[in-house]
């Protein structure tokens, strides 16, 4: 195969796919299988990814994912499971499948290709290509040391499974998760501003590790004027996570010079891209000021934490990836609502979202709360709505 000719920038489908391509049942089930471990990961700065490694005869040999940014990567993963134990076998017959491209790059963990290689994997078969560009061209780098490798196989669920990952790729911009903790009513504080708290301690806590997983956090200046919030991450007995996440304030106003949000939290999650200061005043109203500003200092998981006014300009924009919802079963009929004006005046023009079914399912019960996650409609979907 030619892999000569590749743009890796592009989300246009690779003149190499399925259709000129042969995959056998055993690979067939190996992606589909790969495609439900991947299900297991958590969305981020990374993409979900799964991987299989099977014999010559079809056997499964192991299963593997990728549990987020910082973790081994599905490859890595599926070869320590089989390897782990530090017996060495012959591989050269066996197959590893993966739902996207073996990086090529040393990130937070080592290069995939090397693992393939050290490992003596002598066929891998893949479904999309990693558009990511420090981490592409791994198929070339697998090719040009003998492997055998296909790819295209199950490929628009691949796609699929991290379309907004996607998405945020291309647009050269985080991965933007927006998080609301709010009254079945759709309240996240009442008539006088009071909000604490609306939802429980499990979903608090829950919380706090999306803050420790998150690269960064922002608020408006309105949701530090009235909580002086210290947007840390901390564990169930309060104290800081090991890794915390950017704190950034949205808005015109100055944050006063004992708010809390300025306090030390500990280690920034990406340290090396920001030294040891960990809160930022961003004076903007744009969304894409901040997402600009904040791709530039590396990051890559951003969650918008409120409050009414900051979550409708990101949603209005298309500046939201994934919906995490505290719903607390609590009513307040009056108080600040979880988004102000969306600009939409007709049912038809609605944002549609969908519930996302990766590890905990779409809807998870925490004490007395439900925590849904939702992610945008597909095109597809909404055109035939
Ligand atoms: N339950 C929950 O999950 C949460 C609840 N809350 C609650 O929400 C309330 C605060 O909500 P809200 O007042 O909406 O505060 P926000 O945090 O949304 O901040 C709004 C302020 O941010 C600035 N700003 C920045 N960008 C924009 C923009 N695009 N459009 C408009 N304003 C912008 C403006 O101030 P400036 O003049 O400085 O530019 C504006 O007044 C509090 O009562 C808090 O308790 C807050 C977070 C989470
Ligand atoms: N009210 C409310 C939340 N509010 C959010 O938590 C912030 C306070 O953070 P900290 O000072 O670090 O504890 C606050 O400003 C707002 O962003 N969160 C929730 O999980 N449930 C709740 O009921």
């Amino acid at each position: 195969m030619n892999f000569g000719n590749l743009n890796h920038g592009s989300f246009t489908h690779d003149p190499y796919n399925s259709e000129s391509e042969h995959f056998t049942a055993a690979e067939i089930l190996g992606m589909e299988t790969a495609l439900s471990a991947a299900r297991q990961g958590v969305r981020g700065s990374n993409p979900l990814v799964g991987a299989a490694i099977i014999d010559a005869d079809g056997t499964f040999l192991a299963i593997g994912y990728h549990r987020g940014a910082g973790t081994p990567h599905a490859e890595a993963d599926v070869i320590n499971r089989l390897l782990g134990t530090g017996v060495k076998r012959d591989l050269s017959a066996a197959t590893l499948i993966v739902t996207l491209e073996p990086c090529s790059h040393t990130g937070r963990t080592g290069p995939c290709t090397q693992a393939i290689l050290d490992a003596g994997i002598g066929n891998v078969v893949f479904a999309v290509r990693d558009p990511h560009l420090p981490a592409a061209g791994g198929a070339e780098i697998l090719h040009n040391e003998g492997i055998n490798v296909r790819m295209g196989l199950l490929a628009a669920e691949a796609e699929d499974l991290n379309r907004q990952w996607f998405v945020a790729v291309r647009e050269q911009r985080p991965f933007i998760t927006a998080r609301l903790a709010q009254t079945v009513d759709g309240r996240i504080a009442a008539v006088d501003g009071t909000s604490q708290w609306i939802t429980s301690e499990e979903s608090r806590q829950d919380s706090h590790e999306l803050r420790a997983r998150v690269d960064a956090i922002v608020v408006g200046t309105g949701t530090v004027m009235a909580d002086n919030p210290r947007l840390t991450a901390r564990a169930a007995d309060g104290s800081d996570a090991a890794q915390q996440p950017i704190r950034v304030v949205m808005g015109l106003r100055e944050i006063p010079q004992d708010a809390a949000v300025r306090g030390v939290a500990g280690t920034p999650n990406i340290p090396e891209r920001l030294g040891q200061d960990d809160f930022l005043a961003l004076h903007t109203h744009d969304p894409a000021d901040v997402v600009r500003e904040l791709h530039q200092r590396g990051v890559g998981h951003l969650m918008i934490e409120g409050g009414a006014k900051i979550n409708a300009a990101f949603l209005a924009q298309g500046l939201v990836d994934e919906l995490v919802v505290y719903l607390a079963p609590m009513l307040l009929g009056a108080g600040i609502p979880a988004l102000t004006d969306l600009g939409i005046g007709t049912l038809a023009d609605a944002q549609r979202w969908e519930w996302d079914a990766t590890t905990t399912g779409p809807v998870e019960l925490l004490g007395p709360d439900l925590k849904l996650t939702l992610m945008p409609a597909k095109a597809s979907s909404v055109e035939s709505s």
